[in-house]
């Protein structure tokens, strides 16, 4: 019996698990080298993550004043296809994030992850990583239907199913994850690590942590669920 106040853990994957940024980046700027745009700057694709790969390049070319709805889907299908192929080349969690991980197994809290990327993306990755297996489930954008990703509850309803129920809490970076925690009315830890969409405070959490390495003593503050 474990006497952590959850008994599971949803985590979003971009800017949260893991830094992604640079393999998000590269894929984008395939795509705009091949639509004829000029590449983002590799730090700059932080800014466009949050909302899933069809709002991170369409951020990135309407930024060039946008394109033909046509134009853009084919160039949509190129960057899915490259990232398919490229999306764990640089990828990694952040620092303090496995040992924080490896700490709430060893106090039996199960984890999931609940993301806006494809579900089947984010699963690559995460096996690439050698990460799958830790985690009861592995929640996408796609996962509960169209109109169904974060900020919609759905996808954080359905972690905590699949992880028996109980106390649950989400970890995320964005406003997308503070939006989709209070809809399903879930306490919610913003990461001001990761590529938060507000200034970190502002995103409504009820706690903020700078590292993964406080990411527990921040879930044990929290109000008794
Ligand atoms: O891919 C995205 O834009 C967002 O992904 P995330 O939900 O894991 O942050
Ligand atoms: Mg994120």
């Amino acid at each position: 019996m474990t006497t952590f106040p959850f008994s599971a853990i949803g985590f979003d994957l971009d800017g949260t698990l893991l830094d992604t940024h640079q393999d998000l980046g590269a894929a984008v700027n395939h795509a705009l080298k091949l639509g004829g745009l000029k590449p983002v700057p590799v730090d700059s694709s932080k800014d466009l993550i949050g909302g899933g790969a069809k709002m991170m390049l369409s951020r990135a070319v309407d930024d060039q004043g946008g394109m033909e709805r046509d134009d853009f889907h084919a160039l949509y299908k190129k960057m899915l296809s490259y990232y398919s192929e490229h999306n764990a080349v640089h990828s990694h969690p952040y620092p303090g994030m496995i040992d924080t991980l490896d700490e709430l197994a060893d106090r039996g809290v199960k984890i999931a992850v609940v993301t806006n990327k494809f579900e089947s993306f984010a699963t690559s990755i995460l096996n690439q990583l050698g990460l799958a297996d830790r985690f009861v489930t592995i929640i996408g954008g796609d996962t509960m239907g169209k109109g169904n990703a974060k900020p919609a509850p759905d996808p954080i309803y359905e972690a905590r199913k699949r992880c028996g129920g109980g106390s649950f809490a989400f970890v995320g970076d964005s406003s997308y994850d503070v939006n989709a925690a209070k809809a399903a009315g879930v306490p919610v830890i913003a990461c001001a690590y990761g590529y938060c969409d507000k200034p970190p405070h502002e995103l409504g959490a009820d706690a903020v942590i700078q590292t993964a390495s406080e990411l527990i003593p921040a879930l044990e503050a929290l109000p008794k669920p």
